[in-house]
């Protein structure tokens, strides 16, 4: 049932805030569930759903993002996307579908806690985490812990991945606007070229992480895009770089900015050009909570036969870092093994990942949230 849910999902990927289609069916199917236990708030194109326990003494909080990507799918999945240009290429569809199970699960099978169900809009951005976090809607249900989890192409179906403290790296989009004067290509001084200011620019950038960043730390910049001129012959009076900055933590990110605004300056000196920095969406680092970590990993190790990996910090970013900042949590890989990785066109995930996941996350949240009745009873 939760293979048919990821499908129908699959085929209506939606971008940050205008995840509309993706809202109404995840309501639709919610509707379909037995109300007692449920409240329900939709926030934006996110929702909230309570799911009220038999003894509550906290909540569990359990997130899962809800956005696609502007990625043309590749795949000849038969439930491919149906909105052209656009893909769930990070496996939020996968996330949703699991998110559901579980729920369903608990609404059936009452644990003694609460649990809030976050669907949130915008991972890949603008942010929704964030404003979700400090929406009164949330406040209201602020939960006492949360988790969340993350497709991972390179593991195994059955897998599990992660570690206590830095997940993922601090990210910072990156947009530099680069304007100069254009003209005839055969009269290049009397113009400012902005296709050399741009390739300057971004072979200078290197040198921040090779010069300028601890070789023992790490970071990473990437220009995913850059945009200029019209045609072959005219000199381009515009370009445009689009990328994202990753560290493994804020003091770094500061650092770095820093250096992508000097050498900035430096070419606008040397280029006779103007610049503009824009730093667009921020994701503040996934750190996990140390001790629900631990016996997270402890319980899937000694209660289930998935089999977890203690993975090294990913550069990847995850605005539900965010909501580690606030509730102690964590967040883990989920094993999908795929040839392809994340924003990939053909990223095509295990779906059988969708059925580990949801026995996985029953099994605890019902050991957890049930955990006080059994350490009163000792
Ligand atoms: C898990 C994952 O792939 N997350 C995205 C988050 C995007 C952050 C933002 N739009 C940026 O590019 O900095 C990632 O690219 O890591």
């Amino acid at each position: 049932m939760f293979v048919n849910i990821r499908r129908d999902l699959h085929q209506i990927p939606e971008l940050g805030f205008q995840e509309f289609k993706t809202q109404q069916y995840i309501l639709n199917y919610i509707a379909t569930l037995p109300q007692e236990r449920m409240q329900i708030k939709t926030w934006k194109t996110g929702i909230f759903v309570r799911v009220l326990g038999t003894a509550p003494t906290k909540t569990i909080g359990y997130r899962a993002d809800m956005d696609g990507l502007p990625i043309d799918e590749q795949t000849d999945v038969p439930f491919r996307s149906t909105h052209e240009g656009r893909m769930h290429a990070c496996g939020h569809d996968m996330h949703m579908a699991i998110a559901l199970g579980v729920l369903t699960y608990v609404v059936h099978h009452p644990i003694c806690d609460d649990m809030l169900f976050i669907f949130q809009p915008a991972e890949e951005g603008p942010g929704g985490a964030l404003p979700m976090l400090e929406s009164d809607e949330m406040k209201q249900w602020m939960p006492d812990m949360i988790l969340a989890l993350h497709i991972a192409p390179q593991y195994p179906v059955g897998t599990i991945a992660t570690k206590e403290g830095l997940l993922f790296a601090n990210t910072s989009e990156l947009f530099i606007d680069l304007i100069g004067k254009g003209g005839h290509a055969a009269f290049p001084h009397e113009t400012k070229d902005m296709v050399v200011a741009a390739s300057a620019l971004i072979m200078q950038l290197q040198t921040i992480v090779s010069r300028n960043v601890n070789p023992l730390d790490s970071a990473v910049i990437t220009v995913g895009k850059l945009t200029s001129g019209t045609v072959q012959n005219v000199i381009a009076q515009r370009a445009r770089l689009e990328g994202t900055i990753r560290t493994l933590s804020p003091e770094a990110m500061e650092k770095v900015k820093g250096r992508i605004e000097a050498i900035v300056r430096g070419i606008e000196l040397a280029y006779e050009c103007e610049a503009h920095i824009d730093y667009g969406s921020m994701y503040y680092q996934v750190y996990n909570d140390e001790t629900l970590t631990n016996e997270f990993m402890q319980f899937v190790e000694k209660e289930t036969n998935v089999r977890l990996v203690r993975c090294q910090e990913a550069m990847t970013g995850e605005d539900f870092g965010y909501m580690l900042a606030r509730i102690p949590g964590f967040m883990f890989w989920l094993g999908v093994q795929s040839p392809f990785g994340l924003h990939h066109a053909q990223l095509n995930p295990n779906e059988q990942a969708i059925d580990v996941a949801i026995q996985l996350l029953t099994r605890y949240v019902t050991w957890k949230g049930n955990h006080h009745v059994k350490e009163e009873e000792q």
